[in-house]
């Protein structure tokens, strides 16, 4: 469905994307994970033709020019891009005017994707005063305006609170069950756990591709999440048997490849600073930590 061959954008002497290849199936939820910068915009607006690869091949529902197959194409970007000083359903009914549907159909399907997004009971109220999350939505809604083969979004639940990121979800899900190819950039690791297929993007350039499950059980090493109280964590842990540590929201991962000796020497180490161990146990590795390894090239 979706083809890159060797695909790279220059920005001047910027490398934005450095020579990626993937595949795309139909009926795939495709992530493209990442941080900041790494380069998945300017991915999926190559792929969707507004903006011209600098090298490489693409193919794309069967064609190497993506403006010839743009109406089978639905697109959320990054930043919310409706009308604010329009209400939601004269957003929704001026997209849906733009593919030329008569007046009659437009209001049917505007009304039947309000519904799908839970949006109508908020029809009449301007998309300013939406919050974020309902922002995504409209944003969503009006992509979906006409039935598109493959949905491309980028970053949709950036900024979003977690309940509106996980009806956004149901949303997809729901999309893609009818049949609907999903391909969505996403920096957030929870989400990339709800893709059927991830690829990991970093400086322009795929460091991996598979599905989730596939990538942790890939991955080398074993994981020991650690909680303690106390300053200069990493600093104490310095001469335990452990390849890394990472902080994530309060707790440690701390990476090795013998957890009982590791975690023997972590007790003895915090024990000797006075730090009290709250909870120490081997866990199963994250798409986190996954990622954490590939870009830092240690896998
Ligand atoms: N039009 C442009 N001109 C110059 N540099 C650009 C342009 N668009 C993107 N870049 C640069 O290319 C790199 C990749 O940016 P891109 O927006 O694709 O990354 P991203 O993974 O989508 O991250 P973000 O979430 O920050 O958008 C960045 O260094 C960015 O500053």
């Amino acid at each position: 469905m979706i083809r890159l061959n060797n695909i790279s954008k220059q920005f001047g002497s910027l490398t934005a994307v450095d020579g990626i290849s993937l595949t795309v199936n139909k009926g795939e939820i495709f992530g493209l994970v990442g941080p900041d910068g790494a380069g998945k915009t300017t991915t999926i607006r190559m792929i969707t033709g507004l903006l011209d690869p600098s090298g490489g091949t693409l193919t794309l529902l069967g064609s190497q020019a993506p403006e010839t197959v743009k109406g089978r194409l639905g697109y959320v970007p990054q930043k919310f891009s409706l009308y604010g000083d329009l209400t939601v359903m004269e957003n929704i009914r001026v997209i849906g005017s733009l593919y030329g549907a008569s007046s009659a159909r437009v209001t049917e399907l505007a009304r039947e994707i309000l519904t799908f997004t839970n949006l109508l009971p908020f029809q009449d109220r301007l998309a300013d005063n939406l919050s974020g999350g309902m922002k995504q939505k409209l944003a969503l809604a009006a992509g979906l305006m006409h039935k598109p083969d493959v949905f491309f979004l980028d970053e949709p639940t950036t900024g979003v609170d977690p309940v509106s990121r996980r009806e956004f979800w149901q949303m997809l899900y729901r999309l893609n069950k009818e049949g609907m190819t999903v391909f969505v950039s996403t920096p957030y690791m929870d989400e990339a756990e709800l893709c059927s297929r991830v690829a990991f993007m970093h400086h322009g350039r795929i460091i991996s591709c598979d599905s989730p499950a596939a990538l942790k059980t890939a991955y080398p090493f074993k994981v020991l999440e650690l909680q303690a109280e106390g300053k200069k964590i990493k600093q104490h842990l310095e001469h335990c048997p452990l390849r890394d540590i990472n902080a994530f929201g309060g707790k440690y991962h701390l990476i090795t490849d013998d957890p009982a000796a590791a975690a023997a020497a972590v007790r003895s180490a915090l024990g000797a600073a006075e730090i009290p161990v709250l909870a120490l146990k081997e866990i199963r590795p994250t798409l986190e930590d996954v990622f954490v390894a590939l870009a830092s090239e240690v896998i």
